[in-house]
Formats: C-alpha cells, structure tokens, sequence
C-alpha cells in the first residue's frame, strides 16, 4: 500500500501533450498547447468532509493512510503530494447549443497520474483548488453545497453501477467567497471547499474543440485551430493511452485509429445515456465540455434524479428552454457526437466520420430494450416490449408517480399463477396507487416560476407583434412552457383528489393487466414457479435501485455540513454504496407518511441502515437549487 508521500506518480499526460510555456496564471487564450501549469492555492483551516474509501483505494491507499491528520492538508493542495505536477487543461465547448470558444479547468486542476499495484492508471484531478488562465471572470473556487453535490453524486452514480468520474475527497475550509447576496443586500460568505476527482482521463470531447474553426454563428474559433500536427498528437495519445486495442490494431492505418476510435465513442456516449435514462437521472448541462471522451459521466452540477416521473423534467435552473430536459438526452449527446466530428475534421474529414452517427440510434435502442427488459423482470424478448415500457412511462406520467418506487415495488409481483399472486398483485396496486402524486402536489409543480413582469411583456409582444417571437430564442420557449403549466393549472383547479385517486387506480390497473399477460409468457408448464421467481426479483432489484440519491436527501447532507457537522454526508454516502440492498417496504403504513425534511435528516445519523423515511415520497417535488 502507498502512502500520501509515495503516491506512484506518472504523468504521462504531461509528457505527451504539449504545455503552455507561459507561466503567468492572469486569464488568456492558450493557443497550441493543451496543459497550463498552475498551483493550487492555499486556503485557511482546511478540514475534511468525508472521503470514499473505495475510491481511493484505486489509488492503493489503506484505510490507515486515510485516516491521518495531515490529510485536509494534502487534499486541499495546501501541500503538494510529492511526484504531483497541477496543470489546468485547455478545452473549449458548445454551451447551450452555441460555440463558445476556450473554456478550459477553470476550477478543476491536473495533479498527475497515479498508476496503482494493479497497473491501472488514474488521473486526480483538485476541483475548487484556485485560480487558472482559464479562470475567466471567475476565481477558481467552489463551495461546500456545490461540492457535496457533486462528490455525493459522483459516488452515487458509480456504485449504481454507471460510468463515472469518481470523487475521492472533500476538504473544506475557513477561507470563504461570495455567490449570492441576502435579500436585504448582505453577502453570503460560503467556504471555499476543494474535491478531489479521479478518472481515466478528463478528456472530453471540448478538448478537441480547441481546433474548432471559426463558428458562423458566434464568430469564435477554437484558440489552436489550424493546428492539425496538434491535432494528431492528440488523437494518438488518445487512442494509444484509452483504447489501446484499437491502436495496436489499426496502428499502420491512423484513419482507421481514428474512425474506430470515433466509432467506440459513440457507441460508449449512447450506452451511457441509457444508464442515466434507466434511473431517472438528468445532467442538467449536456454541453460538449461536459462529454467524456470515455463515455464516463462527468460534471456534477445541477444535476437531478425525477422524483415524480416528468419527461420534459429540467433540472438546471438556467436552462429556460428546456433543451437538456431528461427526454433530450439522448438526442443532445448524439448532437454532441456530431460536433465532436467537426472538431476532427482537419485530420479525418467530415464525410468519413458523420455517416456513423446512426450507430448512436442503434446502439441506444439495443442497450435500451435490454436494459428496460431487466428492469422489468422479462427473460424472454418479445417485440411488444417496446410498447409494454411506453405505456408504464405514460402511465407514471399521468399519475405523477415516483420513477424510482415505482420500478422498485413492481419486483414484488410474483409471475401469474405463483400462489400469492393475488395477494401481492392487490399490494403493488394499492401502493401505486398510494405513491401517485397528489392534486396538490400537482398544482405545487405546476405553479409559476416566471417573473409577472416578463410573462406580462411576452403577452403583449406575442399579440402585438408576432414577428418578434424567432428573435426571443430560449426566452419564447419558456415563456410557452410556462402557459402549459398556467393551463394545467386551471384544470386542476377542479379536481377533486378522490376522482384522481380513482383514475390512478384505474390506470394502474389497466397497465398491471398488460404486464400480467406479458409475464404469462416467461412461464409454461416445466417452469419451477419458486425458481423462477427468485430469479426475476434479483434481475429486478438488481436494476432497480431502492436509495438514490434525491435532491432533498443531498440537500438535508449540505445543511447539516454546513453547520460544521458532517456526519449526514459520511451516512448518506454509506447508503448510496449499496443502492440496490434491502426490501422496499409497501405495507399501507409506510406509504401513507410524507415524511418532512428533519425527520429524515436527524433519524439514525450514525447507521448505515437504509433510513425507511428515505423510502418514502420526497417532502418536495423541487427544490431550488443554486449551484456555482
Ligand atoms: N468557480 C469557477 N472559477 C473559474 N472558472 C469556473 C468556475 N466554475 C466554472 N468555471 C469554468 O466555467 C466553465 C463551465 O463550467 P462547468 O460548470 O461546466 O465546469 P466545472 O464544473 O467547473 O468543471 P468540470 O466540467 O470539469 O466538472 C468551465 O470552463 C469551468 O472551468
């Protein structure tokens, strides 16, 4: 085992790409170069939050090391582990749709590859550690809600068994910026807080944008565009360090590195998207600087798991039109795929690389059917599947229920003609039924978000004059999302919650007969009943998470931590290394409780048991979340 002193640093990286020989840290555009050197910058008191022991331990550190008081220091940056080298990395992006030119780790930073006794290499990586060329108008810090999030998360999504930049560590401090201000003008001072983040590589599809000719649209280009020998040294690295089978493959033939190569990435990028589909999970910013050229998960920011199943469900706050909505996703990363081809078209032209895009459908579909299958217990494939997932989807749609406690309870339906089959059929019914949203939950979603003044002046522009609306871009879109939303809240204005009750029932049992018939056909007469049922609930509940990780959950973590007390970080990462664990429990007492935020928060703060309160519905369907 290692310790923090004998880290096994090898850069290669750094040896392979070309670093930027100007030393000056002010804000600049970095061209022909793809690494700045830079130095984490101290912060007063650092302490640590909490750390993933099995994140760490890629990095061969034994509980002992980790355990050591001088830790918050080495994982603050305030000493440097030895053999590290920090450098920020040069990319650019498609923000929003729209080319935005150099970005770059504005607050993330290189510290160097550590290759374990397992041969494996891992790039670490400070997020929030200070000051880059890349920083722009920004200061290089991140604080403590931003960071939990993203640490909590990052493990979370992992252990969910999805592709993922890890989190190792979370090191807070004395040292404190300014966000946001109160509503009487005060500033809020939050503590710069510093994650360590752990991939492969942090390679995304912006850093090849840096080669990105001029943009008609924006009129920027990217900072080494014309650079094609840079370009190549950056493919070749890319191939020859992340897909090392290809490489030795095609090696004489570097086109053909390349399309391969391209290729994979696609096929990685769809496989990806699936596994955020399959548990409800959105982004919230699927620009192309936040796409892994590893097909690996990466930037946790405004993200979001759906509580009450909403398609066109927007987790970003910023995103006013809606374009990274959870049922864009798909469509927005394969766009994403298309603008990484145009980043690579001075060496591999356009017309060899684009005709591949539709392995992104292809592959989507494939990955998607199969993984709906398991998550709905069915063994068999039978064609209508397809239509047996769209209708459950519209089904949560219409009755506004919980995307994860609906898959997670249908594990507890037996196949049809297994002796309890009635018994537990009226059960999963009843708790459906009881988990659907409310009418007043429904009208709390559905309440305006818009600002009075700015809807009143869409109105007038729209009656007055329409020719103005293509020129409103993003703001139109959210101005008509937001007159859907005053509709249905008109008509909910008259519903009574036992007319929606009894609709959901109705639904709910339209859409279990469906699946009833369906789940006939994974049996016959040989079929072991008992075998076979054993079998589905693990395929089940082996893909139906029962704790993920809900906003309010994070958000109960960031609270306490925020006080000084870090306990319901550490015991709320504990749940989420074993998601899929424990039964859900769908007896009619549990289910009826909306449980409010303290009980969840102060319940049993020091056991690892998944919490029943965590069980039950979310005490908000949104949260308003900030996050810098
Ligand atoms: N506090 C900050 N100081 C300086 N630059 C920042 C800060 N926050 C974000 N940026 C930069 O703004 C751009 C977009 O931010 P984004 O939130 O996508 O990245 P990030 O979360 O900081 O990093 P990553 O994508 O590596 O997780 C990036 O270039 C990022 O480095």
């Amino acid at each position: 085992m290692a310790k923090l002193e004998t880290l096994n640093f090898d850069n290669l990286a750094l040896r392979s790409l070309p670093v930027d020989p100007n030393k000056e840290i002010r804000p600049r555009q970095v061209s022909g170069a793809c690494f700045s050197k830079v130095k984490p910058i101290p912060v007063k008191n650092p302490v640590l939050v909490a750390y993933s022991g099995s994140a760490m331990e890629l990095l061969d550190l034994s509980q002992e090391e980790l355990d050591r008081a001088d830790m918050a220091e080495y994982f603050s940056g305030n000493k440097l582990l030895p053999g590290s080298d920090p450098a920020a990395h040069c990319y650019c992006g498609h923000q929003f749709g729209y080319f935005s030119g150099q970005l770059g780790d504005g607050a993330t930073m290189y510290l160097g590859e550590v290759v374990n006794k397992k041969k494996e290499r891992w790039e670490i990586q400070f997020k929030g550690a200070g000051l880059t060329p890349y920083s722009r108008t920004a200061d290089g810090r991140k604080v403590l809600r931003s960071s939990i999030r993203e640490f909590l998360c990052s493990e979370a999504i992992h252990h969910l068994g999805i592709p993922t930049t890890r989190a190792g560590t979370c090191v807070t401090s004395d040292s404190k910026v300014i966000r946001d201000i109160f509503y009487d003008g005060r500033p809020i001072e939050e503590r710069c807080t510093i994650i360590l983040r752990i991939a492969p590589t942090f390679i995304r599809f912006g850093s090849f944008e840096i080669f990105k000719p001029v943009d008609p649209e924006t009129g920027r280009a990217g900072p080494s565009v014309g650079n094609k020998d840079l370009l190549v040294q950056l493919l070749d690295y890319t191939a020859k360090t992340f897909y090392p089978e290809i490489w030795s493959e095609y090696e004489a033939d570097k086109q053909k590195v390349y399309i391969e190569m391209y290729k994979e990435i696609i096929r990685r990028t769809a496989r990806l998207v699936v596994e955020w589909q399959a548990v409800g999970w959105c982004h919230g910013v699927l620009n192309t600087d936040n796409m892994s050229i590893l097909g690996l998960t990466i930037d946790y920011g405004p993200y979001g798991f759906i509580d009450r199943y909403d398609p066109d469900y927007i987790c970003n706050g910023s995103d006013d039109g809606g374009r990274y909505t959870y049922r864009k996703q798909p469509e927005i990363c394969k766009w994403n795929c298309e603008k990484l081809a145009e980043a690579i078209q001075d060496v591999v032209p356009v017309s060899e690389t684009k005709p591949f895009l539709p392995l992104f459908d292809e592959e989507y579909s494939k990955h998607y059917k199969d993984k709906m299958r398991k998550k709905l217990g069915l063994i068999k494939e039978v064609p209508e599947d397809g239509e047996l997932v769209e209708s459950l989807f519209k089904t949560m749609e219409d009755t506004g229920s919980d995307f994860t406690n609906t898959f997670r309870c249908l594990s507890n339906l037996p196949l049809p003609n297994s002796p309890d089959y009635d018994i537990k059929m009226k059960e999963v019914l009843d708790y459906l039924v009881s988990q659907s949203c409310t009418v007043d939950e429904l009208k709390k979603a559905n309440a305006s978000t818009m600002d009075p003044r700015q809807l009143q002046m869409m109105m007038m522009v729209i009656q007055t004059n329409p020719a103005l609306i293509p020129a409103l871009g993003r703001r139109f879109e959210a101005f008509e999302k937001e007159l859907k939303k005053m509709s249905r809240l008109e008509e909910l204005q008259d519903w009574k919650q036992e007319f929606k009750s009894k609709e959901d029932r109705d639904l709910w049992e339209k859409w279990l007969e469906k699946y009833s018939q369906r789940l006939l056909l994974e049996t016959d007469s040989q079929t072991n009943l008992q075998m076979a049922n054993k079998q589905r609930e693990q395929i089940m509940n082996n893909n139906n998470p029962r704790f993920i990780l809900r906003n309010y959950i994070a958000q109960n973590a960031i609270n306490a931590a925020e006080k000084g007390d870090y306990s319901e970080v550490r015991r709320v990462l504990k749940l989420l290394e074993r998601p899929y664990d424990g039964d859900l429990d769908i007896t009619p007492t549990t289910i009826a409780t909306d449980k409010t935020e303290s009980t969840a928060a102060t319940s049993r703060a020091d056991s690892c048991q998944i919490d029943q309160s965590y069980d039950s519905k979310p005490p908000s369907w949104s949260l308003d979340l900030r996050v810098t």
